[in-house]
């Protein structure tokens, strides 16, 4: 079991490097398996415990993988499987992600049910609703779904209730293969869905509009492996934007990407926050008191729900009252019973968390309970009287490329102490050798 140990009252200051989205990685990852031909080169991908996650699902199929300084390669040209098995769905949800190009690559796949977690239930209907659309049988039941098809998937109109990032990719990449035209209205607008589109364009897909609600895909016949460079993580540049601006630091976040970040920037000026985006990164000043500010949670181009914890974290020390309201996800306020062993004054109602600003945080044992309530704490810890214990870095090693060196090379007293106990399977890193396996390539149903 390891712990973040924080002491808090160091001003950040300095330059600090944003690493690939997590968030675009991972379904890129699962497109590469749409690759009959080539080789697949993802460039900037971060080593996290979720990549190495969705890199072992990949080999679990039988695709070849290789991650090397950030760099991963695959061979997917000879699929052995089109099961994706528990043991790596039950630990994050984007294995769900690799539905859509097996079932429109082979025709058939069977993946375990995605759980919920902390943040929510987060259903899968619209994905199977888009599946379904375009032809797809689909059975639930013992904790699998099971997706199959007669010929190819057929293009369709598909209208999603909720802009789902996840749905929108999943459709997105198993219209690549179908026959004809899909369209997906109310489509999630995310930068990481335009990242993915250009991936697949790459592949040879016609994908277009994707960045609007409305995104085209006209099937094509063959998708091939391509490289590419996956963009700048927006949730760890705008984690150490707050982070900079908590402390009243000058930082310097490099790589980040001022487009990516309107709503975080906006209200961290509204705050009195002074941000230069420039053409490289985005450099962020906290020289005064910070005004108190509301904050909600919507899809983009909304207020990002996965930078919620971590503005609550700065509106804590904020002068005045702000009111959070959480829209995403129906159970993302878990951090507040942790930031209320700091000495913070929280009231939850419903949706909302009124938060009372000027608190003097003080050090506490707190928990992570999602990847993004762990950084928050963290941040907290960074102003915080005395020491922060931060548990749960499971979590935190989901999402964030060496956070405490990341934090510590800014001027923060961060570290990590591992307790004497063995070190759990999520916080490795490294990917075993690949074993040889069989080449058993599945046919497409169809063939
Ligand atoms: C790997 C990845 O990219 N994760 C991000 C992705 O998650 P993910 O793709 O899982 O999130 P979604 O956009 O799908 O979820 C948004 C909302 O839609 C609901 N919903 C979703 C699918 C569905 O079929 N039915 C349904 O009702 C969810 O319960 C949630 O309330 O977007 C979230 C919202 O920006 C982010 O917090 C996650 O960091
Ligand atoms: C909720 C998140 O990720 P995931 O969808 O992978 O759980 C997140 O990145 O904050």
């Amino acid at each position: 079991m390891s712990k973040f140990i924080v002491r808090g009252g160091n001003v950040l200051a300095g330059n600090v490097k944003v690493s690939g989205a997590k968030n675009s990685v991972l379904p890129i990852i699962a497109a590469s398996l749409l690759g009959e031909d080539g080789i697949s080169i993802i460039r900037d991908a971060p080593p996290l415990d979720d990549v190495m996650t969705i890199n072992k699902v990949l080999e679990s199929l039988g695709a070849n993988v290789t991650y090397d300084r950030e760099v991963i390669t695959v061979n997917a040209q000879n699929i052995a499987s089109c099961e994706a098995p528990y043991e790596w769905v039950r630990k994050m949800r984007a294995s769900f992600l690799v539905m859509g190009p097996l079932l429109t690559r082979t025709g058939y796949t069977r993946i375990s049910l995605p759980g919920g977690c902390a943040i929510g239930t987060r259903p899968i209907d619209q994905h199977l609703k888009g599946f379904e659309a375009m032809g797809a049988e689909i059975n639930l039941g013992q904790g699998f779904i099971e997706a199959k098809t007669k010929g190819r998937l057929r293009g369709a109109k598909v209208y999603l209730d909720v802009a789902s990032v996840g749905a929108t990719e999943n459709i997105m990449m198993a219209a690549t293969l179908a026959e004809g035209t899909t369209v997906i209205e109310n489509a999630a607008k995310e930068p990481e869905i335009v990242d993915l589109a250009n991936y697949l364009n790459g592949m040879g897909a016609i994908v277009r509009g994707a960045g609007t609600g409305v995104i085209r895909i006209e099937g094509v016949e063959k998708l091939c492996g391509v490289e590419h460079t996956v963009i700048p993580d927006r949730v760890e540049a705008g984690t150490f934007m707050i982070a900079a601006a908590m402390t009243g630091g000058n930082v310097f976040v490099e790589g980040a990407i001022a487009d990516h970040l309107g709503p975080v920037i906006s209200k961290l000026e509204e705050m009195g926050v002074s941000i230069d985006a420039q053409e490289n990164g985005i450099r962020v000043r906290a020289d005064k008191p910070l005004k108190a500010v509301d904050v909600k949670t919507l899809p983009y181009p909304g207020f990002p729900t996965d930078m919620q914890s971590q503005m609550m974290a700065l509106l804590l020390v904020s002068e005045g009252t702000s009111v959070v309201t959480e829209t995403v996800f129906e159970n993302r306020f878990m951090h507040v019973d942790q930031f209320r062993l700091m000495n913070a004054e929280i009231k939850v109602e419903g949706r909302g968390a009124i938060v009372t600003g000027g608190a003097k945080l003080s050090g506490a044992k707190v928990c992570a309970t999602d990847l993004r309530a762990g950084a928050a704490l963290i941040i907290a810890g960074l102003v915080a009287d005395g020491t922060t214990e931060v548990s749960g870095t499971h979590h935190i090693d989901r999402g964030y490329v060496h956070l405490a060196e990341k934090l510590s090379g800014l001027g923060a007293d961060i570290w990590r102490i591992t307790m004497d106990e063995p070190v759990a399977e999520s916080t490795k890193v490294q990917l075993p050798q690949h074993e040889e396996r069989p080449v058993l390539k599945i046919q497409p149903t169809w063939a």
